[in-house]
């Protein structure tokens, strides 16, 4: 039901100031806030770095009741609860790492059903406990249940149909509470995926209202380096890494301007993605011994080592410029400086890459996002998305086949690499163009000299002529089994 609009001008500006420190909207932001306080269930697709997070924030502050949001990882959630506590908004988190004690005064609040928690955050494994579902019903009966935000909604698609079956069980809020709106926010969904969220959460057309935005971004630069397993890759980073400290060692203005910011020369932050975690501890220790702050990040570590290594890097530590991190640390990460992010590898799906160099320039400057690229960690990228399938047929929840839907998703995870593979290898046309093209746009994105084709064409043909090992070798070694691949995530 479509509540009725009332006129909220002062009041959403007077919030995002006030409360969000925010001078103004960024485009569409007011048109998609005022979709959500009038009741309508929401669908916002938009570039990383858009401000989505606030197209659910900031209703939940104004309008009265509690916002659900449902965020598919641990690092993501901390780093939205961080950057609200420290706006005065009560929010809080139930998840693994939540005390019995903070735990037990988050339900407290939420059991009397007049909760004065603005925001939950929860994962979508909470949101199908009983206990969590008794609670949703006594809030929504005092009619304070006022609203579903879903980060991320693209896992719903990606992840519900197999290993977080989970996010599936969402379409519990429509069943359940049919009143009460849905937000949907991502920045990677083709058509497949969006028809998929919308039909999994039974959001209805009537109510709902879609924004689908570019999802280009213009001030990141995309440059492919090529390469084979003949060369080791650490050299050209660490050279460039240099060069960049040299640089703003060298410009006495630039040096002088970050000396009265406080900011030390070689603070240039930025994240360096490898699919494996034995790559990420080692290669933090290489950066570390030649004098770079690197710290890793991946599922293997304590959560106390997680939370540090993330806490320093966003508060700009000495010792922690790089983050060296698997796909643990990728979606919705928000740190505003981040100048560079680098793929040590091909990563395994399209929306995986994009989501992660998206974690560059922020703040609207010029970013560099690197991948390097190789056909032997192609091909064993792709033999890790074969084992990854194969298993997933053969797990208890297949024994029955899998279903159209199930089938459908590894279809898109297969070609989501294959995608990738021919951006990685195109040299015909803007890095832009390929990305939005990818996403199912019809546009001519801007690219001020910002890839690396429209930088120099040609030389982009001859260091992929000379960097690339040749397809014929990349056969003979896949023949002979020489890409099988070690445990990841
Ligand atoms: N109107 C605004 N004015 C200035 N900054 C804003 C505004 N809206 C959002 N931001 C800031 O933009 C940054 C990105 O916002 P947010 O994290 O919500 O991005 P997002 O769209 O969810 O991106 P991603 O999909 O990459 O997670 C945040 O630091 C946020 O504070």
């Amino acid at each position: 039901m479509v509540r009725q609009k009332r006129s909220r001008t002062v009041d959403l500006d007077f919030t995002l100031r006030k409360v969000f420190g925010k001078s103004g909207f960024r485009p569409v932001q007011r048109e998609v806030i005022n979709a959500v306080l009038e009741g309508h269930d929401v669908f916002l697709q938009a570039a990383t770095s858009f401000g989505k997070s606030l197209c659910f924030q900031l209703p939940a502050v104004l309008d009265f009741g509690i916002t659900v949001v449902v965020s598919p990882l641990l690092a993501l959630m901390n780093n939205q609860i961080a950057g609200l506590r420290a706006a005065n908004i009560k929010v809080a988190t139930i998840n693994s790492t939540t005390t019995s004690a903070v735990r037990t005064s988050i339900l407290d609040d939420l059991k009397c059903g007049h909760p004065l928690t603005r925001l939950l955050y929860v994962t979508p494994e909470y949101c199908a406990m009983d206990h969590f579902r008794r609670i949703l019903r006594v809030i929504h009966e005092q009619r304070e249940l006022a609203r579903i935000a879903i980060d991320e909604a693209h896992c719903i698609s990606e992840w519900g149909h197999d290993f977080r079956p989970s996010f599936k069980e969402l379409n519990f809020f429509k069943k359940e509470f049919p009143d009460v709106p849905i937000v949907c926010c991502t920045a990677t969904a083709t058509q497949r995926v969006r028809d998929d969220i919308i039909t999994t959460l039974a959001l209805s057309e009537r109510n709902l209202k879609m924004y689908t935005m570019t999802t280009s971004r213009p001030n990141l630069h995309y440059e492919i380096r090529f390469k084979s397993d003949e060369v080791d890759q650490y050299d050209d980073f660490i050279s460039w890494i240099r060069a960049v400290h040299g640089r703003r060692r060298k410009d006495a203005a630039r040096a002088s301007q970050l000396a009265m910011q406080d900011e030390r020369i070689d603070n240039v932050s930025g994240i360096i993605y490898t699919l494996y975690r034995k790559d990420c501890e080692l290669l933090a220790a290489r950066l570390r011994d030649d004098g770079i702050g690197a710290k890793p990040y991946h599922a293997g570590l304590t959560n106390s080592d997680k939370d540090a290594h993330l806490e320093g890097w966003v508060s700009n530590k000495e010792g922690y410029d790089v983050i060296v991190a698997t796909t643990a640390f990728g979606m919705g990460i928000d740190k505003e400086n981040v100048r560079f992010v680098v793929h040590w590898q091909i990563p395994k799906s399209f929306e995986g890459f994009y989501q992660e160099a998206g974690r560059a320039g922020r703040d609207g400057k010029a970013s560099l996002c690197i991948m390097y690229y190789g056909r032997e960690d192609r091909d064993r990228a792709a033999g890790m998305l074969a084992r990854d399938q194969a298993r997933k047929e053969n797990s208890k929840s297949n024994k029955g086949g899998m279903g159209p839907a199930t089938q459908a998703a590894a279809l898109g995870r297969a070609k989501s690499l294959q995608s990738l593979i021919a951006y990685c290898e195109s040299t015909s046309a803007c890095r832009h163009q390929l990305i939005c093209q990818y996403f199912g746009e019809d546009i001519t994105p801007e690219c001020e000299w910002a890839c690396d084709w429209h930088k120099n064409a040609t030389a982009l043909v001859k260091r992929k002529e000379e960097g690339l090992a040749s397809e014929e070798w990349c056969s003979t070694q896949r023949e002979r089994g020489l890409y099988s691949v070690d445990d990841y995530d």
